[in-house]
């Protein structure tokens, strides 16, 4: 398996970019319409939220799930018994968010959505008659005004030695939604899993825009198209002393959007999180 970053302005961008979600679950974008400077931007701005006790005062809520989720209460991947290395920022429109992100966060969630759109309808118009049928409704349409789509601000802090044995900074997962969206972060360690439980390095080159099947997807195509397993490593030798910030919109359609014969958008994200045990 081999993830080529694929150039977003030529003229059969969609058809490549497609195969590559089929036959691997990831896509790599180059040449996107992301601002970049703007990136780089959120990313010295919230490692300077991360690093101030300022993050207290957005303790996550139970109830919405957005503000800010400390190490302590951070995901365990589904199967795994150790917490992942991180802490994280949920941010929605409607929303908590720190007055002096609050612009630059709801610019990029705006830009971030419209090409999130414009790949869903890529998705669809090289979807096969046959899974095309299994859509219930237009994919982009899916999505459309919804209150579920979750910008999630990722700091995996560096490493101090303190960290429980075989804990990691993502374990093997799979995303629960539509899509993922996710700009190169500022240091490597993203992997895919391929064939017989190799890893393979996602390219990471700083503004590559990287695109992943989650199980939304995966349930409304029939399986088609594959939600891939994916995780974060830990950094070795002097990079432990480096955070890495990252930047994942997970597209969530509304809530009574019908995937399947089994699952409403809503349903499906329930048992997903129950699951996951946040
Ligand atoms: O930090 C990354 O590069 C990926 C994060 C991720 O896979 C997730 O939060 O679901
Ligand atoms: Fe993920």
């Amino acid at each position: 398996m081999e993830l080529i970053a694929v150039d977003y302005q030529a003229p059969n961008a969609d058809k490549l970019f497609v195969e590559s979600l089929r036959t691997t679950g990831f896509g790599v974008l180059k040449n996107h319409p992301i601002d970049q400077q703007r990136v780089r931007s959120i990313y010295q701005n919230w490692q300077a939220f991360f690093n101030s006790s300022d993050k207290e005062n957005f303790a996550y809520s139970k109830e919405n799930h957005d503000g800010f989720f400390s190490t302590s209460v951070s995901e365990t991947a589904k199967g795994f018994k150790k917490k992942d290395i991180k802490e994280y920022y949920h941010y929605y429109p409607w929303g908590r968010c720190p007055e002096s992100l609050k612009q630059e966060i709801s610019d990029y969630y705006r830009d971030t959505n419209a090409l999130a759109s414009e790949l869903l309808t890529w998705v669809e118009k090289h979807s096969p008659a046959e899974v095309s049928a299994k859509y219930s409704q237009q994919l982009s349409s899916m999505v459309t005004n919804s209150e579920q789509t979750l910008l999630r601000i990722l700091h995996y802090p560096p490493l101090d030695g303190s960290e429980e044995p075989d804990a990691i900074r993502a374990a093997a997962h799979e995303d629960i939604n539509l899509l993922t969206i996710l700009p190169a972060a500022n240091e490597p360690g993203l992997q895919v899993k391929g064939v017989a439980d190799s890893w393979i390095d996602v390219p990471c080159d700083f503004g590559n825009l990287i695109v992943n099947i989650g199980d939304m997807l995966q349930e409304a195509s029939g399986g088609y198209f594959p939600s891939t397993t994916h995780r974060v490593i830990n950094p070795e030798g002097s990079d432990q002393t480096k955070s890495r910030i990252s930047l994942p919109l997970f597209l969530h359609p509304n809530p009574e959007v019908v995937l399947s014969e089994r699952h409403t958008a809503k349903s499906y994200l329930k048992e997903r999180l129950d699951e996951l045990g946040v």
